[in-house]
C-alpha cells in the first residue's frame, strides 16, 4: 500500500458524469487498490448544495482507499496541490447542436482554469480535459498555463476508441477483448477517424477478419462519429456512465504500461508526427511505459485514411481560429 495519497481535482463534480467516475476512483478503479486518493471537488457555487449530497454519499460508501474530500467553489483551493486534474465541468450539448457549438459557452471557463491549474497544481500535475469541444477546451488551458510542460495536457476520446471496439466486435461475432490497436485520430467531433485499418482481432488486421470493405468505409466510421449525438437522441442527456468509464481507462492507461504491441488513443499536444500542425491538441495512438507516453510512429496511412485524417484536423485548425482571443499572444 503506498501511504501517500494521489489528489485529483475533478470539475463539474455534481454533474452527470462526475456522479458516476467519483465513486470509480474513490474505490481505486483509476490508481489501482493500493493506492489511497483525496478527492478536490469543484463546482460552481449554485452547484455547492448538490455537491455536499454527492459528498454524503461518498462518506456513506466508506471507501477503504478514500483519505479526504475538498468540495470547494475555488479554483485555487480545488487544484492546490492536485496530482492529476480532471476537467469534466462545462455545459453538455443538446439534440441538433455540434461539439463545437460549444466553444462560445465553454471556451472562456479554461482560461481560469489553466491559470489557476499552474498556479497551485503539484509540480508533476497532468491533466485530462473531458468538457467538449475538449480538444479546444484543452487547447485554451493548455496555453494559459504555459509553465506547465505540453506533455502533461490530454483530452478524451477513449470513448471514442471504446466504441469503436465495440462495433469492431458485435460485427466480427468475437469478445470485445480480441479487439485491439484501435486508433481514434483527430478531433472528439463528427469528424474524428476511427481507424480500422490499422485495428486488430485476435492478432489479425480487422480487414482479414471483416471483409465487408463497405460497412467499415461506412457505417462503422459514420456510426462512432454520431454515437454521442445517437446518446443525446435516445436518452435526453449526453453520454455519462460510458464517459467516466472513458475517463478512468484513459487515466489507467496513462500511468501503466501499455501491453505489448498494443495502443491507446488519446489527444495530446502534437509534435509534427503523421505532418499534423505542430500544438494542436490531437488524438493519436499512444504507449505508455508508466511513465510517459509517446506517439506511435511509423504507422502507414493509405490515402483513405490520410483523406479523413486531413478533413478532421483542418476541423481543429477552425476551432483554434475560433478562439484566437482566448489564446494568449
Ligand atoms: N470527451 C468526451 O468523450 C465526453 C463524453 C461525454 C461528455 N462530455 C462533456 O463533458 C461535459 C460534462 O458533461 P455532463 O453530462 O457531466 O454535464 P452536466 O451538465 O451533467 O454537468 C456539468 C457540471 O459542470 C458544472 N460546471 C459548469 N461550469 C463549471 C465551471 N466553470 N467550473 C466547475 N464546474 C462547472 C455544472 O454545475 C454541472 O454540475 C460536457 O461538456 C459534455 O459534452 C465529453
Ligand atoms: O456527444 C456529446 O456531446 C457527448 C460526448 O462528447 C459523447 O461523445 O458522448
Amino acid at each position: 500500500m503506498n501511504t501517500t495519497p494521489i489528489r485529483v481535482a475533478v470539475t463539474g463534480a455534481a454533474g452527470q458524469i462526475g456522479y458516476s467516475l467519483l465513486f470509480r476512483i474513490a474505490s481505486g478503479a483509476m490508481f489501482g487498490p493500493n493506492q489511497p486518493v483525496i478527492l478536490h471537488l469543484i463546482e460552481i457555487e449554485p452547484a455547492l448544495p448538490a455537491l455536499n449530497g454527492v459528498v454524503m454519499e461518498l462518506d456513506d460508501c466508506a471507501f477503504p482507499l478514500l483519505k479526504g474530500v475538498v468540495p470547494t467553489a475555488s479554483l485555487d483551493e480545488g487544484f492546490r496541490g492536485v496530482n492529476w486534474a480532471l476537467l469534466v465541468g462545462s455545459v453538455p450539448r443538446k439534440a441538433g447542436m455540434e461539439r463545437k457549438d460549444l466553444l462560445g459557452i465553454n471556451g472562456k471557463i479554461f482560461i481560469g482554469q489553466g491559470q489557476a491549474i499552474q498556479k497551485n497544481a503539484a509540480s508533476d500535475v497532468r491533466i485530462l480535459v473531458v468538457g467538449n469541444p475538449c480538444n479546444t477546451n484543452c487547447l485554451i488551458a493548455m496555453n494559459n498555463a504555459p509553465q506547465i510542460p505540453k506533455d502533461r495536457w490530454h483530452a478524451m476520446t477513449r470513448l471514442d476508441e471504446n466504441r469503436a471496439k465495440s462495433q469492431l466486435a458485435k460485427k466480427a461475432g468475437v469478445d470485445i477483448t480480441a479487439v485491439t490497436n484501435v486508433a481514434v485520430w483527430g478531433n472528439h467531433s463528427s469528424t474524428q477517424y476511427p481507424d480500422f485499418v490499422h485495428a486488430k482481432i485476435s492478432g489479425k488486421g480487422v480487414t482479414d477478419v471483416i471483409k465487408d470493405e463497405a460497412w467499415l468505409k461506412g457505417d462503422f466510421i459514420s456510426s462512432v462519429q454520431q454515437r454521442g449525438a445517437a446518446i443525446i437522441k435516445a436518452r435526453g442527456a449526453s453520454s455519462a456512465a460510458s464517459a467516466a468509464n472513458a475517463v478512468v481507462d484513459s487515466v489507467a492507461s496513462i500511468v501503466n504500461p501499455t501491453a505489448p504491441g498494443d495502443w491507446h488513443s488519446v489527444c495530446i499536444h502534437s509534435d509534427g508526427s503523421y505532418g499534423i500542425e505542430k500544438g494542436l491538441i490531437t488524438s493519436f495512438p499512444v504507449r505508455s511505459d508508466g511513465k510517459k507516453l509517446e506517439i506511435v510512429q511509423g504507422l502507414a496511412i493509405d490515402p483513405f485514411s490520410q483523406s479523413k485524417i486531413d478533413t478532421t484536423i483542418a476541423e481543429l485548425k477552425e476551432e483554434k481560429s475560433l478562439v484566437s482571443d482566448l489564446l494568449p499572444k
